[in-house]
């Protein structure tokens, strides 16, 4: 039986978000703002004309819809039905084509292993019960020489003072409850997760993000947001 892995008081906080998904000004503005950087580095580290991709956890499809704008072919994968029915209806408005599923990574692992080139997986890890079994099910789902990218947030005294003290309760830019300290992963973690599925890890980055001037850039620093790259050995 396959294991769901799904923590549906996360799913239903995020489909209570759906509507606004798309307005940069909202709850989702972070992810806007963070997205030109994650996408660059996707695009520097993986060719992705033409490349089948898989977005894990896509939410409302600001990356899936980037990634596709990219030349990619996309599949969009979440377990928050009204999410995904926001990312299909802005597809009519954007024209990017993108295939949005409601299913788990775990289930399309057993239903078609083998079949990407490349898995971006971004700000979702923090959200599940056991992240290494997402890890996993990509490391199946990835062909040979694939690359697995991964944002989360690491378990700091720092990153909960930015991600959670200041974004969800000083500054009210993301809905209070939105991340759980304990679910924190660090870097140390992901990367034992990584190397126990078979990944090599590629790339380790900061993510550095202004809520002021709205601009994210790549740092070295990793203690609070940060960006990795893993590649299934040919
Ligand atoms: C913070 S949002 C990030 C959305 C998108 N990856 C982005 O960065 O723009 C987290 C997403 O993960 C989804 N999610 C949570 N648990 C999941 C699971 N077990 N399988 C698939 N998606 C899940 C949520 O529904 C939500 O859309």
């Amino acid at each position: 039986m396959i294991n769901q892995n799904v923590n549906p008081a996360e799913t239903a906080k995020f489909d209570r978000l759906a509507s606004r998904w798309w307005d940069d000004a909202g709850e989702s503005r972070p992810l806007h703002d963070l997205n030109p950087v994650r996408l660059a580095y996707v695009a520097e580290r993986a060719n992705l004309r033409g490349a089948q991709v898989l977005d894990v956890g896509c939410g409302g499809g600001i990356l899936s819809e980037a990634l596709a704008a990219a030349g990619a072919h996309v599949t969009g994968i979440d377990l928050a039905p009204r999410v995904l029915e926001v990312a299909r209806l802005h597809l009519l408005e954007s024209g990017h084509t993108v295939d949005y599923r409601e299913i788990s990574v775990e289930a399309l692992a057993e239903e078609s292993p083998g079949s990407f080139d490349a898995i971006t997986c971004m700000e979702m890890l923090e959200h599940v019960p056991d992240p290494a079994s997402i890890i996993a099910a990509c490391a199946s789902l990835l062909k040979p020489g694939g690359g697995l990218f991964l944002s989360t947030l690491n378990r700091t005294p720092a990153a909960f003072a930015l991600a959670i003290a200041g974004a969800e309760y000083a500054l009210k830019l993301l809905p209070r409850g939105t991340h759980h300290y304990a679910q924190f992963i660090r870097p140390s973690e992901l990367a034992r997760c990584l190397r126990a599925s078979g990944f090599e890890l590629e790339d380790l980055r900061g993510l550095a993000y202004n809520p002021f001037s709205r601009r994210a850039r790549l740092i070295s620093n990793t203690s609070v947001n940060y960006l990795a790259c893993a590649r299934k050995p040919a």
